[in-house]
């Protein structure tokens, strides 16, 4: 039998954020509702300013210049939850005082600590791709629920929309192998809670599994992966669907 810590064929665990590492409602009901809290003072003292010039400006033309539009804008797509790059990077900014001040802390799964803990301490490469900015990931991992609650320590890469693409492209997750060349597609696992994002792994020779926590929405039935999904990480419950889902399909 598998030790704890023996994570056995894989090289790198590349993790989702939301929904995966940690609950949908902490993104949705904590994280975007502060950013847009916040969003009237930034806009007052920083409108101006160079230091919010990279962020105004990387929103379309006809809300760059007008305070009310590019309000009205971030809170029609925060509603509609779009995964516009230009909106992480702007919700990244608005995060930074509330995680650096103690205010919002990031809750993972209680399991999520250990086992990257334990991969790190096996040598594994621990990485992200998620739809929120790397700064944004990066606030997240080092401002935990855990002892000690900077976890970012132990993640050695991170992936976004800008630096890989859209989650649901294979092609996404080519440019994620694209940056190792040395370590073989068959050698990831991706865990996400999104089915779409899963085939878009798989299609790239990664392996990848669904992950089902508390919170979720319940994944579809007629998924063929869906009988595989984790509602817990440990090496041992990694291997073993992996090794269900290629036995189903030799089958
Ligand atoms: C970096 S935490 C904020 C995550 C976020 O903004 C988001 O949209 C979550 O998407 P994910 O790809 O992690 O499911
Ligand atoms: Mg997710």
């Amino acid at each position: 039998m598998a030790a704890e810590t023996d994570f056995g064929e894989f090289q790198v665990l590349l993790l989702d954020i939301e929904g995966t590492v940690c609950p949908i409602s902490f993104v949705k009901d904590v994280l975007f509702p502060y950013a847009l809290d916040v969003l009237p003072k930034f806009l007052t003292e920083q409108w101006d300013e160079s230091s919010f010039a990279e962020y105004r400006n990387a929103f379309p033309e006809e809300y760059r210049n007008d305070r009310s539009a590019f309000e009205a804008h971030v809170r029609d797509l925060v509603a509609r939850d779009v995964k516009a790059s230009y909106l992480k990077a702007l919700q990244g900014y608005l995060w930074k005082k509330g995680y650096e001040s103690g205010v919002l802390k990031a809750p993972l799964f209680p399991d999520v600590p250990p086992f990257i803990t334990n991969a790190h301490a096996a040598g594994q490469k621990i990485m992200i791709y998620s739809s929120g900015s790397v700064p944004a990931q990066k606030l997240f991992f080092a401002h935990t629920t855990a002892q000690p609650p900077d976890m970012s320590v132990l993640i050695s890469d991170w992936f976004d929309t800008v630096n890989a693409g859209p989650k649901t492209d294979v092609a996404s997750y080519t440019t994620i192998l694209s940056h190792y060349p040395d370590i073989s597609p068959a050698r990831w696992i991706f865990l996400s809670d999104n089915l779409n994002e899963v085939d878009a792994a798989r299609q790239s020779g990664m392996h990848s599994v669904p992950a089902v926590r508390p919170g979720n929405a319940p994944l579809p039935s007629h998924h063929p992966l869906t009988e595989f999904a984790l509602s817990e990480f440990t090496p041992a419950s990694v291997s073993q669907a992996v090794a269900a889902i290629a036995s189903k399909k030799s089958a």
